[in-house]
């Protein structure tokens, strides 16, 4: 009977788990190292396996037709148990193994020799061995160079273990850099795309415009008296003003629209494929949905309104024209008494 030390047991699974190599795919490295250990012991199989909880599963198995056993009297367990090179001339002369299923029948197996696979921490994950079909013995050299592609094996899985490292650190390493990028792109406090983020995609969507001559308007939103909003209720409220004006502005625009902030309490939106009525009609929706939405604090229900300036793009007026078109537009919506939208003309 094994007797297994459930602590150590513990920690030699946790170092084979570490490597993630059970249930892998064959691989060609390893069905070398297993044909070249037959090769040197001169036996038709060769096994490089690892002892699981309660299977032994192999990597590579030369002449056996079999991907895993129940690890129950696993002749390679005994290797683990010795710590060491076991040979086994003649599986019916030992006590240990004539009973054995795989010496009893198919494929009544005679001959074993095995070696640990050991990590560099000492733990004993599986075996390399050889066997046969006759009585045999394995001299110094043999056992030496089995000994040697064993130490192959654990090079080729740490090898394997630095280059999946290396994958997941890269992969780690994309993230952040998509999380960074979005977050370059990106008020911290509305979330919306941020002035340098809009400029790009307002630049983009120009140069369609000047191409593909398709509708487009830009609206220019500045909510009305918010110096005195925050003046009256504090900076806090004054932010939280904010964020509410961006939920809001999410659920009446489209989401092929883009919201942008422009500066502190300025957003610009772009309405691809819009006609100026069209864009009017949602800039409308938008005042009426704030007028209808107060921003709640503990004490007060606020009601918010806003100024817009609303232009279409024109392929003939550059940019920077029309943006100060639009600015011009807006600061005639404020003169004119706020809460309202202006068309630029
Ligand atoms: N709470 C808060 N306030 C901001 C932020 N950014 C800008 N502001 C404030 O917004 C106010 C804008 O004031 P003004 O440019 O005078 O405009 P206004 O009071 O809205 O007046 P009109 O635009 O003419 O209706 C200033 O008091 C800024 O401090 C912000 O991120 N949070």
């Amino acid at each position: 009977m094994m007797v297994i030390d459930t602590d150590s047991e513990q920690q030699r699974l946790a170092a084979l788990r570490r490597y993630h190599i059970l249930d892998t795919p064959p691989e060609v490295a390893f069905d070398d190292i297993a044909r070249l250990a037959a090769h040197v012991c001169r036996t038709p199989m060769a096994l490089i396996n690892f002892i699981d909880d309660d299977r032994q599963w192999f990597k590579a198995a030369l002449g056996l037709g079999l991907r895993e056993l129940p690890r129950d009297n696993s002749i390679c367990a005994h290797v683990l148990l010795q710590r060491g090179l076991l040979v086994i001339p003649d599986t019916l002369q030992d006590s240990r193994f004539a009973g054995h299923p795989l010496v009893t029948a198919a494929p009544f197996l005679r001959f074993y020799a095995g070696v640990p696979l050991e990590t560099p921490d000492g733990h004993l994950i599986g075996t390399l061995c050889v066997m046969d079909l006759q009585p045999g013995v394995l001299d110094d050299t043999q056992a030496e160079l089995l000994k040697a592609l064993a130490r192959q094996v654990m090079r080729l899985l740490e090898l394997w273990q630095a280059n999946r490292r290396q994958a997941e650190m890269l992969c780690d390493l994309d993230q952040t850099r998509e999380e960074l990028a979005v977050l370059a792109a990106t008020d911290p406090l509305t979330g919306l795309a941020n002035r340098r983020a809009f400029n790009e995609q307002l630049r983009q969507h120009y140069a369609l415009v000047q191409s593909c001559q398709q509708p487009a308007c830009l609206l220019m939103i500045d909510i009305d008296y918010f110096k005195q909003f925050n003046d009256e209720y504090g900076h806090q409220i004054g932010d939280e003003a904010l964020v509410h004006f961006a939920t809001l502005a999410r659920k009446v625009f489209r989401g092929t629209d883009t919201i942008g902030r422009w500066g502190g309490e300025e957003f610009l939106v772009l309405l691809p494929n819009t006609a100026t009525e069209q864009a009017l009609a949602v800039a409308e929706r938008l005042r009426n949905t704030l007028a209808r939405t107060p921003v709640r604090s503990q004490e007060h229900r606020l009601i918010m309104t806003v100024s817009i300036g609303l232009i279409e793009l024109q392929p003939e007026r550059s940019l920077s024209a029309t943006l100060k078109l639009l600015d011009d537009t807006l600061y005639h919506a404020k003169e004119e008494g706020r809460n309202r939208t202006l068309i630029a003309g």
